[in-house]
Formats: structure tokens, sequence, C-alpha cells
């Protein structure tokens, strides 16, 4: 249900407003002024009315008057000058708030929504805000007091005449109160059909490649067109609504005109009133349609940016954690060496109405060394390392890194000593080196040098036009499969983690690269925790210990020939080296 004014709506905009409500007043007083000083000219033009019936001279009140409409129009361009910079750091203050919230999203709510959504409410809804919390607030207040200030000075004239425009002016009012709330409605249905087309076109340029190779682009063009047409359906009926708030606006004053008009001229005949009263009235009619219309723009606009709030907000209600620090030394752990692990009867489902993916996950993981997790896919090995990084919470049962429960520790700390390489091995917007940095931006030339040696990335830096300089930003760019999954371990080697999680990081390199990185990840660990997620037999029997995974149970541990003889799962999967694949019927 819509109402014209929803509080909490209207209290959430004013707070978007407040920081500049200094520049927003100081704009509002000015045109008000310059709308005072309108107001001023029909009782300037009934005194020459008045002097010029009885004989008097009129240059002074000329120049009063010219003075009068120079003086409100400098006024009027100082006061709209800064309420537009006030409207332009509004839409900044919302920008920096949400990308703030955005980034601080914790890891489940951003899974639950879209991306492409999120960008339109950065970049569409925040705009919105742009007009509403500085010109629409400005124009209700300004309007609303420049129409009750030449309506009090109507009423000092002639209250029958008042009488007749009122009357006239309260079915403006009436008309403008239906049609506030579903210029709001339909708003918001643009602004959401927008959000959600975005997410769909965010997707389909994700996955661009699958799209032409399926052929699918016209379909995906006509599902995008749809969403458009949406958004143009729901523009066209807040338009509609618009349109005729306001015509009824010029159509009220014309009218109210016209009356007065009739009754003013009859009552001028009469010698009720004389005649510059009458011209003086009907110029008071003529310059009120302004404000008035400043009043009923300021209500749709208001509407509008009613719609952009809720949307916003729905945002602001999502559940955030604290922002990780750019890894800067602060936040770096004072403890060097690897980290000890335990897992003590985990549960987690990923969502109430989901199955359980861990399924009581009891199982112990020492300081040094490496450890691997090996079993079926959909056995939970990845959402293991994601309840280690603190990206989701297990909904019963502890982890304790150190003999301490994750949950007790400082989230920012935590995830400075962990090192993660995703299954996708994502590449970040910048140089070679900011991807290689990423994690510790005050790493030396010597260390990042060190590391791509290692990690066997030096011949890509020789290749590259601008060496480690060179932009390899969108969707890693010009790199390969492999060269990116290299980046994605060397980026985590340059962060020095206390615990180094590494998830699938050879399935896309050749046997050459997998044996060098295989050489690396057992160096190092020899000072940190490793665990691997591996798919490749040879990964796993240089492991120390194995754990098999099954369905969300630990099934076996073991190094791998225990647990070729113990276990006939693990030892299926070590037959066919497909440690990771689906279980064979
Ligand atoms: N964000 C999510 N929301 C809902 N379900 C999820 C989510 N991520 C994973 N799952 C489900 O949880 C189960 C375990 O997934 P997980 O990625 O941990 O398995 P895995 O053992 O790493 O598999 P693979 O070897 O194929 O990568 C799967 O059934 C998967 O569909």
């Amino acid at each position: 249900m819509h109402t014209l004014i929803d509080r909490t709506t209207l209290r959430a905009l004013l707070e978007h407003a407040r920081p500049q409500r200094r520049t927003i007043l100081c704009g509002g007083l000015l045109v008000l002024l310059s709308g005072l000083a309108a107001a001023a000219l029909p009782l300037a033009a009934k005194e020459l009315v008045d002097r010029l019936g009885a004989g008097g001279g009129i240059t002074g009140l000329l120049v009063l008057l010219v003075g009068l409409a120079l003086a409100g129009a400098v006024i009027a361009m100082a006061g709209n000058y800064l309420l537009e910079r006030a409207a332009e750091s509004v839409v900044l203050g919302a920008r920096k708030r949400l990308a703030r919230r955005l980034l601080s999203l914790r890891v489940p709510e951003f899974q639950r929504a879209e991306p492409g959504d999120l960008l339109s409410r950065f970049t569409g809804d925040t705009t919105l805000l742009r007009e509403v919390c500085t010109h629409a607030l400005v124009g209700l207040i300004t309007g609303t007091a420049t129409t009750v200030v030449m309506v009090v000075m109507m009423g000092t004239m002639d209250l029958v005449l008042l009488g007749i425009t009122l009357a006239v002016l309260a079915v403006v009012g009436l008309l403008a109160l239906a049609g506030m709330p579903m210029i709001e409605k339909s708003s918001h249905a643009a602004q959401s059909a927008v959000g959600e087309t975005g997410a769909r076109l965010e997707r389909v340029l994700g996955a661009f490649g699958t799209v032409k190779a399926a052929g699918a682009e016209a379909r995906e063009i006509a599902a995008v067109e749809h969403g458009a047409r949406e958004a143009w359906r729901a523009g066209v009926r807040s338009a509609r609504w618009e349109a005729l708030v306001h015509g009824v606006n010029g159509l009220a004053v014309q009218a109210s005109f016209l009356a007065v008009l009739g009754v003013g001229g009859a009552r001028v005949a009469t010698g009720a009133i004389p005649l510059s009263t009458l011209v003086a009235f009907l110029l008071f009619l003529f310059f009120l349609e302004e404000p008035i219309g400043q009043v009923l723009h300021a209500g749709s606009k208001l509407q509008i940016g009613f719609a952009a709030v809720r949307r916003l907000r729905e945002v602001e209600q999502m559940r955030t954690e604290p922002v990780g620090t750019g890894g800067s030394v602060a936040a770096r752990p004072a403890e060097r060496g690897g980290g000890r692990l335990s897992f003590s009867d985990v549960r987690f489902r990923y969502g109430p109405d989901l199955p359980e993916v861990l399924r009581g996950v009891s199982v112990e993981v020492p300081a040094s060394g490496m450890t691997a997790f090996v079993g079926p896919s959909g056995a939970g090995k990845s959402t293991l390392f994601a309840l280690i990084e603190r990206f989701h919470e297990p909904d019963s049962g502890r982890i304790r890194l150190d003999g301490r429960d994750l949950a007790d520790w400082d989230l920012v700390g935590l995830r400075a000593g962990i090192g993660y390489v995703e299954q996708d091995a994502p590449m970040l917007s910048g140089s070679l080196r900011e991807n290689l940095v990423y994690g510790r931006p005050d790493a030396t030339d010597e260390e990042v040098r060190d590391v791509v040696a290692r990690t066997r990335l030096d011949s890509l830096v020789d290749r590259l036009p601008a060496g480690l300089d060179t932009p390899v930003g969108h969707c890693g760019g010009s790199l390969s499969g492999g060269e990116r999954q290299r980046v994605a371990l060397a980026r985590a080697l340059v962060s020095l983690p206390r615990v180094l999680l590494l998830d699938e990081i050879t399935s896309q390199l050749d046997a050459a690269n997998e044996m060098a990185i295989r050489d690396v990840v057992t160096t190092a660990a020899k000072t940190m925790t490793v665990l691997v997620v591996a798919h490749r037999l040879s990964t796993v029997t240089q492991a120390d210990r194995i754990v098999v995974l099954d369905s969300g149970t630990v099934r076996a541990v073991g190094t791998h020939d225990e647990l070729v003889a113990s276990d006939p799962l693990y030892a299926e999967f070590a037959a066919t080296q497909l440690l990771t694949g689906e279980r064979g019927g």
C-alpha cells in the first residue's frame, strides 16, 4: 500500500540531504527571496495603476520594478547554483555510502543479490536523489511559502475573489494527492525493471563466449529488450500521472483566472472593488501558477525520490561485516609460521530450505605441512574453505585456529593471515604487478620478482609488452587459464599468509607447470599450513595427510598409501586418478 508520505522513507531521504543542510538552507532562502521579489511585483503594479489613475508620476516606481526584477533574477541564480552544488554533493555522499556498503556485504548476502541490480542502484538510484534532496525539498518549502504569502495578500484585497480562487485550487490539490502515490509506485517499478534487466545483461556479458557459442544472442537480446520495455512501460505510467498532475495546475489557474475575471469585473462595475485591485488580483493569479507548479513538481519528484530511497535502503538493510584494510602491515598477524586448524562436528547448510552440505565434519589440521581434501564433486570441500575464511558461519560445531574459535578472531586480522586461491582464479582490473601485490601493496620489488620466478611467471612477464606493468584487468585480459591460476597462487604467496587455501589450482596447468607449482606448494608447506583441494593424484601423493570427504562427512584421513589400503572410495579414485570426479555408478 503506497501512502503519500511514508515517514521512514522520508526520514531516510532527509538523512541523505542532512550533510548538505547548510548549503540547501542558503540556496533555499535565496530562491525564496527571489520568489518574494516576484510576489512584490503585483503590489508595485497595483500602485502604478493607482498613481496613473490619480495622474501621479511613475518614474520612481518603474525604476523600483526593474530593480526588483533584476534583483530577483540574480538572487535566483545564486540560489539555484547553491542548490545544484548541494545536489551533486548529495549524490556523491549517497554513492560513497553505497560503495562502502556494497564492499562490506557479507558473502551470503552478496550471493543472494544480483550484481547487475546492485550496480543499477549505484548508478541509477543515486542519480535520482540528485534533484529530490535539494530542488524538490526546497521547491516544496519555498513553493508552499510563496503560495501562502500570495494567498494572504490576495485575501487582504478581496475575500470574495479569494474564495473563488481557493475553491478551484482545492480541486487541484485533491487530484494531485490522488496522483502522487501512483507516481511513486510506477517509478519504483521502473527502477526495479532497470535493475533486473541490468542483472540479466551482466550475466550475459559475463558469459559472452558461451552465449555466442550457443547462438543465443537473439534470445538474450529479446529478454533484455523485454526488461527495458517493462521499465519503459512503468516510466510512461509515471509520466502520465506527472503530466496529469501538472496539467491540472495550469487548467486550475486558468479556470480561476476566468472566474475571477468574470466575478471581479462585475464587482468593479458595481464599485465593490477598484479596477487596480482586480488587476493586482489577476496578476497574483498569474504569478501563483509558478509556486503551485513548484509544489506539484516537488511532490512528484519526491515520489520518484522515495522510490529510489527505498531501493537504496534495501541495500542498507543487508548484513555487513568489517572491511579489510588492504593488507596493510597493521592488519597482518604478528604471529608467523602456520596455524593449527581444527573442525569439530561442523554442520552447515547454505540456506534454511537447502540440504545440509557439511554433516558433522571433525578433523584436525596440524600447523605445518600440506593437507589435501579429496572427495566426489559436491562433497563440501570448497565449502570447508569458505567456512575457514568466515564467508559463512557454521550452523553448529566449531572451527578453531590455534585453539581459538574463528568467531572470536577479529575478522580482518583472521583474513589477513589466510591466503585463498579460488577455483576460477579471477583477475582484478589493473596491471599484473597490481594483481600480484593485491593482498599486500607494500611488497618489495624483490619479493615480487622472487614469487614470479617461483611460480614460473617470468616467461609471461618477459612476453608482456610492459612486463609487470601490463594491464591484465578484465577477465584476465590476455592471460590463459593456467597463467591466471599461477598469478592467483603468486598473489596469495606475496601476501605471506599463515594458512594457504588452494582450491583446485592446478586444474588448468600443463604437466611441466604443474610439477613446478607442486614444488612451490611443497616448499610453502614448510613454513605455513597449506590446505589443498586436489583433483590430481600427483598433488595428493605429495600431501602429508589426505582427508577424504563424502556427502559432507569425513570418510577417512591418512596418507596416500594408508588410504589406498583402507578406504575403498579413495582406492577407486586413486585407481582412476579422478580424485574429485563424480563417483562411479
Ligand atoms: N552458494 C551456495 N548456495 C547454495 N548451495 C551451494 C552454494 N555453494 C555450494 N553449494 C552446494 O553445496 C554443495 C557442496 O559444494 P562445494 O562447492 O563445497 O563442493 P566441492 O566438494 O568443492 O565440489 P567440487 O569438487 O565440484 O568443487 C554442492 O551441492 C553445491 O551445490
